[in-house]
């Protein structure tokens, strides 16, 4: 059986007592990638702070690495495993790289930093590069290495492709997948770049107006393009024709 490591059931949450997503049920195993999908505002986002721990779930049951999810004890969530590299990639912008590999040592030992070193070599030559001076790419394959550093069993990515050219992305994102295959971490992704995220996950789920409007595996997704379209551009299709009949 699948080592299932990520639960979500029934999962509603959102800010100031109003839901931003509903209803959402989610599993993910170890090694596995799966995408989380939508329109802009569609709640990708919410969804993904909620599985992380970092916003309380307003009902329903996120369940990680077989404890329950507790968001008031976010430390305790990334002591066991799970990280979250944000859309803004949480690095300083006035610190070099090796003051990043240097802040996150008391988690990864040497053979850990050469490991992770390995599958982004750039990293290496910009050591005493302040990451104000690095480009978008160059950030985000920091913030995924000082995330890789804590060996995390749980890896969220949001908007990893935020601002990067398409190239990189094309190259970003099957390196994702290649950690999680070797690594056995399982990874969610938020993403924009639908087809690129398709490629590199087994499955993912597409969320319109906080709710998860349609499902499945990677393959079968990008086999029914219409369906696909439909779901995806359907939420903001309807929410414009609202707006044009007011
Ligand atoms: N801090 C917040 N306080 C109140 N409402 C919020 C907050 N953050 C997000 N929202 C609202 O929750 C809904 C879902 O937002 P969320 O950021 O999860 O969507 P998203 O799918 O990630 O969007 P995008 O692709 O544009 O980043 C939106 O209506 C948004 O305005």
């Amino acid at each position: 059986m699948a080592d299932v490591v990520l639960t979500a059931e029934s999962m509603t949450s959102g800010y100031n007592g109003v839901a931003a997503v509903s209803d959402v049920n989610l599993t993910v195993s170890a090694g596995e990638v799966v995408s989380i999908l939508g329109s802009n505002g569609a709640g990708k986002t919410t969804t993904l702070l909620t599985l992380a721990g970092l916003l309380p779930a307003m009902g329903g049951q996120v369940t990680a690495l077989g404890a329950p999810v507790d968001h008031r004890r976010p430390y305790r969530m990334a002591r066991r495993g799970i990280r979250l590299v944000p859309d803004d990639r949480g690095l300083f912008s006035t610190m070099t790289v090796r003051d990043h590999f240097r802040l996150a040592r008391s988690t990864a030992d040497r053979a850990r930093e050469e490991l992770v070193l390995d599958r982004f070599p750039a990293l290496a030559r910009l050591q005493s590069r302040t990451v104000g001076l690095l480009s978008g790419g160059e950030q985000q394959m920091l913030a995924i290495a000082v995330a890789l550093l804590a060996e995390p069993r749980i890896l969220m990515v949001d908007e990893m492709s935020l601002g990067l050219a398409p190239l990189v992305v094309e190259q970003m994102l099957p390196a994702i997948r290649d950690l999680a295959r070797d690594e056995n971490i399982a990874v969610v992704l938020v993403e924009q770049h639908v087809e690129l995220a398709l490629a590199v996950s087994d499955r993912a789920l597409v969320l319109g107006h906080g709710r998860v409007v349609l499902e499945g595996s990677a393959a079968e997704l990008l086999a029914d393009r219409d369906r696909l379209e439909a779901a995806y551009f359907g939420a903001a299709d309807s929410e414009a024709k609202q707006d044009r009949a007011v």
